[in-house]
């Protein structure tokens, strides 16, 4: 089996941006004849990231010519994904569909893919035909890439993840409206912050009175984000989480194989004015007590992208936070120490960036283990 033919949609998007300088960047369209497709824009000339010409963009609705991929590789969305995806097995398409979006993480002939976590789960997979590999919710991902090590040596009774997600995570124009508010909150009360007579509590009351008026631009967030945070993220379920929370569980749970007796993971999901970092205030409850350096070394030794960092003031301010990582695969996982609840409930915090591991790479990687494979 030669697999040559991978179609790429969404690319433009920034899920997608991110997906071509990652695969530029590894070289992986010399391995590949890429066929760009697009929902708004056939007929165009293809973009030139594999260094040869690819032709035209084809439709992203042409179900033939999706149909003459041995891969495809969406990146285009739920709506998409939900549109396209069953027509095109119904026309009795079967190659590898490998996606973002999160409509088809929990259908039970896909694999939610993260291989440094579940290699052997997509090496069976492969083995016994499965041919749709979904990339995992965000937050979920960059906790497995975290505490990946206390997972696989089955150490873990429960988690809390309490996290603080990045703009990015709502979609690019919410990236650039964190910057407008960031930028009008500054513009608004700039007067009174240059004159160093003034005092702190009338510049604050001046800040909170803009956040809370009709000038401050909140059209895609809803709800002020710069200057103040949202405490919910996705949809209402009756369950009384949120559907972003509803996903911790579910799907790190599928990402192991333990759905059979899953790890309870359960915390607040919570959005803050970072750009593309995701962070987790993480508290454990461990099954025995173990001493807080063999947890790092657990930590460290599970893959080549987790980087545990001192419980040290300095290297915390410095080295976990998503000012450091933006843009970087590292995964630091610090503030590891013991709670006074007792020797078994420890805390964690950890950053990733949530458009690399968060979503574009384990797509990429995927990608190369089909084509390892073929
Ligand atoms: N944002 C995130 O953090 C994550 C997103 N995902 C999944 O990926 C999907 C895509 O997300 P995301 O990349 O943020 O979506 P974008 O809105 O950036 O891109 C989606 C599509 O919009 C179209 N588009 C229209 N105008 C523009 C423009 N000016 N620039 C770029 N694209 C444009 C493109 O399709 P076309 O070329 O066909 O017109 C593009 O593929 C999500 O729906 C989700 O399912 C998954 C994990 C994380
Ligand atoms: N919901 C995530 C981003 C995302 O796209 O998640 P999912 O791939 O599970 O739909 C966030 O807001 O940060």
């Amino acid at each position: 089996m030669s697999l040559q033919k991978v179609g790429l949609v969404g690319w433009r998007g920034m899920v997608g941006s991110v997906l071509m300088q990652r695969m530029q960047e590894e070289k992986d369209f010399d391995l590949i004849e890429p066929v760009f497709f697009t929902t708004s824009q056939a007929g165009k000339a293809a973009p030139d990231f594999a260094g040869k010409d690819c032709g035209t963009l084809l439709s992203a609705f042409d179900i033939d010519a999706l149909k003459a991929q041995d891969v495809i590789i969406t990146c285009q969305g739920g709506d998409y994904t939900k549109e396209v995806y069953p027509k095109l097995r119904e026309a009795g398409w079967n190659g590898y569909w490998i996606d973002a979006a999160s409509s088809l993480r929990m259908a039970e002939d896909a694999i939610i893919v993260l291989d440094p976590v579940n290699n052997k789960v997509i090496e069976a997979g492969i083995q016994s035909g499965v041919k749709t590999y979904v990339g995992g919710n965000c937050t979920v991902s960059l906790m497995l890439l975290a505490l990946g090590g206390l997972f696989e040596k089955d150490l873990i009774e429960w988690v809390a993840p309490q996290t603080y997600q990045a703009a990015s995570g709502a979609g690019a124009q919410n990236m650039r409206e964190l910057i407008s508010q960031m930028g009008a909150i500054h513009s608004d009360v700039k007067a009174k912050l240059d004159d160093p007579a003034t005092a702190i509590l009338d510049i604050d009351r001046q800040v909170a009175e803009f956040i809370r008026s009709d000038d401050y631009p909140k059209e895609q967030f809803g709800a002020p984000l710069a200057g103040s945070l949202i405490p919910y993220i996705d949809s209402q379920l009756v369950s009384g989480q949120s559907r972003e929370e509803w996903k911790a569980q579910v799907e790190a749970n599928k990402i192991m194989g333990t759905t059979e007796k899953p790890v309870p993971i359960d915390g607040l999901c919570v959005r803050v004015g970072a750009m593309r970092c995701h962070s987790q205030a993480i508290t454990i409850k461990l099954k025995k007590d173990i001493p807080v350096s063999e947890i790092e070394a657990i930590l460290a030794a599970h893959n080549d992208w987790v980087k545990v960092i001192p419980n040290e003031r300095e290297a915390s301010m410095h080295e976990l936070t998503p000012a450091k990582v933006t843009g970087t695969l590292s995964i630091p996982v610090g503030r590891i120490r013991k709670l006074t609840m007792g020797p078994e409930y420890i805390s964690a915090f950890t950053v990733g960036d949530q458009l690399l591991w968060g979503a574009a790479e384990p797509l990429r990687r995927m990608l190369r283990i089909l084509l390892n494979a073929a």
